[in-house]
């Protein structure tokens, strides 16, 4: 999209607060402003040489009066109303002091993903919330060094409660790759947990699996989103991979590898400054650390402006 030389831009801070029990907060627009009765997430516009968090702190004060003791950098979502080519930048609040309250008279909705009881949301919106419904951490498979012992690994994963995984296992041949899909299916689906078949867009329609999750080559060989799956995801090394994933609407991408890790001997990670400096652009597509990631890790991934952290050979060994 480009910028006419007299289209000003204008950045925007919002928070979405989370009561840690999968619930996020939206408000209604008040009389008086454009999209008035609309909802929103808390936040408003940055003052000339505020940063996007100094705004939010005080636009979350002003509006609600709370203050913010725990925010982290999530979304970067462009947008172009007629009123206003907007910039948004979207934290997530998990800590603040003081009992939200209305003091525009808004009116405050807790929503759960995928549920919303109130509308209409702005339309700039409407992408960011598939983005809620994405877990902190997506879990890779790891059936190439389990072996046989794989399948009551899952099992036992499944009913500690995981609900997202990726089946990734590139060594296999596609025949055996096909059989060892179905089989894991088998076991996800009873057990709610979502599956997203690596590298295989037909595969993955052919068994009706949750979504596909796509190589960083064959995410660039791509002109438009897979079809007929609802999830798409994608590997990526650097700011081009994640542009290429953003302008094809995909919902999420992990990019790595971060950390040194067994799957890349010798191969310097990007560390999280390199990390962190692929985000600064913003990207309206979540992004997930990947490459020697653990759950110790997730808060420096958060802090850094992930959605959270792929693990690949973590919590796999048999107790
Ligand atoms: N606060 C907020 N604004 C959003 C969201 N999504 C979105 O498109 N916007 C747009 O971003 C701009 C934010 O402006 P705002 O009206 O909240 O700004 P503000 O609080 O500083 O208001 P004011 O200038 O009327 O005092 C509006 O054009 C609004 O339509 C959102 O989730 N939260
Ligand atoms: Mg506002």
């Amino acid at each position: 999209m480009s910028h006419t030389a007299h289209a000003k831009l204008t950045r925007v801070a919002a928070g979405i607060l989370l009561d840690g029990q999968g619930q996020f907060m939206l408000a209604s627009r008040p009389a008086g402003k454009v999209y008035a009765g609309y909802w929103e997430f808390p936040g408003g516009k940055l003052e000339e040489g505020e940063t996007p968090l100094a705004a939010l702190e005080r636009e979350l004060h002003e509006e609600m009066g709370i203050t913010v003791s725990m925010a982290t950098p999530w979304l970067v979502q462009r947008f172009v109303y007629p009123h206003a080519h907007v910039e948004l930048h979207f934290f997530r609040v998990t800590a603040w002091q003081g009992e939200p309250h209305p003091k525009e008279g808004q009116q405050f909705a807790w929503q759960r993903p995928g549920a919303l009881s109130v509308s209409p949301i702005l339309p700039a919106n409407g992408p960011l919330l598939r983005g809620l419904a994405l877990p902190q951490q997506l879990v890779l498979s790891n059936a190439s060094e389990l072996g046989c012992a794989f399948l009551p690994a899952l099992k036992r994963r499944l009913d500690d409660g995981l609900r997202w995984l990726i089946l990734r296992e590139p060594q296999l041949p596609v025949a055996e790759f096909a059989a060892l899909a179905k089989q894991v299916q088998a076991l996800t689906r009873p057990a709610g947990c979502k599956l997203l078949v690596h590298g295989d867009v037909a595969l993955a329609r052919e068994i009706g699996a949750d979504g596909v999750h796509l190589s960083s080559r064959q995410l660039l060989a791509l002109d438009h989103r897979p079809s007929g799956l609802d999830w798409v995801g994608a590997s990526t090394h650097n700011t081009a991979e994640l542009a290429a994933a953003e302008s094809l609407g995909l919902d999420y991408v992990l990019l790595g590898h971060v950390c040194e890790t067994a799957s890349h001997p010798g191969a310097p990670p990007l560390g999280w400054d390199g990390f962190a400096a692929c985000l600064t652009s913003g990207w309206s597509v979540p992004v997930y650390a990947l490459g020697g990631m653990h759950p110790g890790l997730l808060a420096t991934a958060l802090q850094h402006g992930a959605q959270g952290i792929a693990t690949l050979r973590d919590g796999w060994a048999l107790a």
